[in-house]
């Protein structure tokens, strides 16, 4: 079966994502397990590539194949044959000459290549084919391309070579693009592109799905991206132990989100926000909301002079106060005495005030979501955390206050996401949530998950504050970091998703408010 990667699909996809190395490992245990040679499962995977083609290209007859020299080119070898077998038109193009086949191809590769030898078509390399045909009369349209150029096994920056490859591909005008297991050029390990990478209209993987296809900047390659697990047996994947898992609905206890039928208000949570000071204004508008739309049960905003109007018009059922300059350690210590989370940070600002609302909410040892200036201030003031962090706290960095907190540059952080996200947790000790396409959360070491839910609409001002909301809500509610975590990231993204039915250029934060509604209704049962 072939599934999508994407949120409406979670349960049906597998629980584990897996580094290229651990992919490795699959692969090879499946073949000792099932077939003589690892030729039997490239044929498989060939051959439900091109099956997934002709379904989703019925009027396309025309096939350029563009193939590398190790197994992922040998998919595509066997792509070439299976759609030559079948009528179609082909041309497989090498991204390099090839002089000495046996020798230049990786072993299972040349099994591939000379299967298909034997059907007389002639291999071309990328030089030659391009000299014969100047890109004006290349004929792209009705034709597929097909990019087996490059798969797991790619280490380091795209050679030379390779780019002016995949350059080409991304410059002519296919149908379609297809790429077979992994973008060329991206790193299934980081999400990033190593240099350059092919923009797929579509990708087929196989076996696992690798975890640099589900972060990073990997969406900005894979188009849609599908999965077949190519009939592996369960017992493969006991053999080779993740850490990364998919996070789906199974992974969050949605117990305590559920309303009792004769609770009352503090059952729900009771939740503090502290944000939004003057010119910030409309953070603590959004994240109160949230909050609110979130099913907390009472809200405290401690927020900026001018946020007040603006919230109590929105929402009246929130308790505002100003946020005191002069007074902010007792006012917030009284505010907390009876709540059961709290959040700071959105439009906090980072004045000597805010400094000491840090701090003296760190000292209520309350679970506490920390985002935004509430994160730069621990930054730029390491002792903070050093006297007062602790394990109930979530911590939700976008890269570049990822990079703060850590001290190192912000390409470091998205060279390596998976990385990024176990030296915070190492360093904090409490759970973090890393933001960005593909959202990863983590609370100990050797345990991350990624949200693939959500879009690029949250791409905007606000997006951030929202989450906050709905994490406030959860937090309150749930009291565990972890949980709230994953929860909130997952209604978050998905509520994105839905408010972007009609295209996702415009959307609001706030327009994500009736689909957080609706998602918790749905889900907290
Ligand atoms: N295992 C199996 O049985 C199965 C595996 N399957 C498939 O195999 C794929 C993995 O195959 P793989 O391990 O052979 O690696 P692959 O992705 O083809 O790359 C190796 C080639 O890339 C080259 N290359 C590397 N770095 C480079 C760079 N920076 N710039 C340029 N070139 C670079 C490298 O050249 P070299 O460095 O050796 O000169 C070598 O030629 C996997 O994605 C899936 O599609 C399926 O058929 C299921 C069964
Ligand atoms: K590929």
């Amino acid at each position: 079966m072939i599934s999508e990667v994407c949120s409406d699909n979670l349960s049906q996809l597998p629980t584990y994502l897996y580094s290229a190395e651990q992919t490795r490992a699959l692969d090879h245990a499946l073949i000792t397990k099932l077939y003589d040679r690892g030729y039997d499962l490239m044929e498989k995977a060939g051959s439900a590539a091109f099956k997934f083609i002709q379904q989703q290209y019925p009027q396309h007859r025309s096939f350029k194949i563009f193939c590398g020299k190790g197994n992922n080119g040998g998919d595509g070898l066997v792509i070439a044959r299976l759609a030559l077998e079948s009528g179609y038109d082909v041309e497989v193009i090498f991204a390099t000459e090839l002089t000495s086949p046996e020798k230049e191809l990786s072993e299972t590769c040349y099994l591939a290549f000379q299967a298909l030898n034997k059907l007389k078509i002639k291999v071309q390399s990328f030089d030659s084919w391009k000299t014969l045909q100047p890109s004006a009369q290349i004929q792209t349209n009705k034709t597929v391309l097909i990019d087996a150029l490059l798969g797991t096994g790619l280490s380091g920056t795209v050679k030379p070579s390779y780019k002016a490859v995949i350059d080409f591909i991304n410059a002519a005008e296919f149908s379609a693009v297809y790429s077979i297991d992994v973008p060329s050029g991206l790193s299934s390990d980081s999400g990033m592109e190593l240099g350059c990478a092919v923009h797929a209209d579509i990708t087929l993987t196989f076996i696992g799905i690798n975890k640099g296809l589900v972060t990073g900047n990997s969406r900005n390659f894979t188009g849609r991206l599908f999965f077949s697990g190519l009939g592996t047996p369960e017992d493969i994947y006991d053999q080779v132990k993740s850490s990364t898992k998919l996070l789906s609905l199974e992974e969050i206890n949605t117990e305590s989100y559920k309303r009792k039928p004769a609770g009352h208000k503090g059952d729900s949570g009771r939740a503090v926000f502290i944000g939004g000071v003057d010119g910030l204004n409309g953070a603590a508008v959004l994240a109160s909301e949230a909050c609110l739309r979130s099913g907390v049960g009472l809200l405290t905003a401690i927020v900026g002079e001018r946020a007040i109007l603006p919230i109590l018009t929105r929402s009246p059922e929130i308790m505002v106060q100003p946020l005191l300059s002069d007074n902010t350690v007792s006012q917030i210590t009284t505010s907390l005495q009876n709540a059961h989370a709290v959040c700071i940070g959105p439009g906090l600002g980072k004045s000597s005030a805010a400094k000491e609302a840090v701090i003296a909410v760190l000292k209520q040892k309350l679970p506490t979501i920390i985002d935004a200036d509430a994160l730069n201030l621990l930054s730029e003031n390491p002792e903070i955390w050093k006297q007062h962090g602790h394990s109930q706290c979530i911590l939700t960095p976008h890269p570049k206050e990822a990079a703060r907190l850590l001290n190192i540059p912000p390409e470091s952080v998205n060279q390596n996401r998976f990385l990024a996200i176990e030296q915070l947790v190492d360093k904090f000790a409490c759970t973090v949530l890393l933001k960005g396409s593909g959202t990863l959360i983590s609370s100990k070491r050797n345990n991350i998950l990624v949200c693939i839910c959500g879009n690029e609409s949250l791409s905007v001002g606000g997006a951030g504050d929202t989450l906050s909301g709905i994490l406030l809500a959860a937090l309150a509610k749930s009291r565990n970091a972890l949980n709230a975590a994953n929860y909130g990231a997952f209604v978050h993204g998905y509520a994105a998703e839905l408010a972007s039915q009609d295209g996702v250029i415009g959307v609001l934060p706030s327009d994500l408010m009736p689909f957080i509604r609706l998602i918790i209704n749905k889900t907290a049962i």
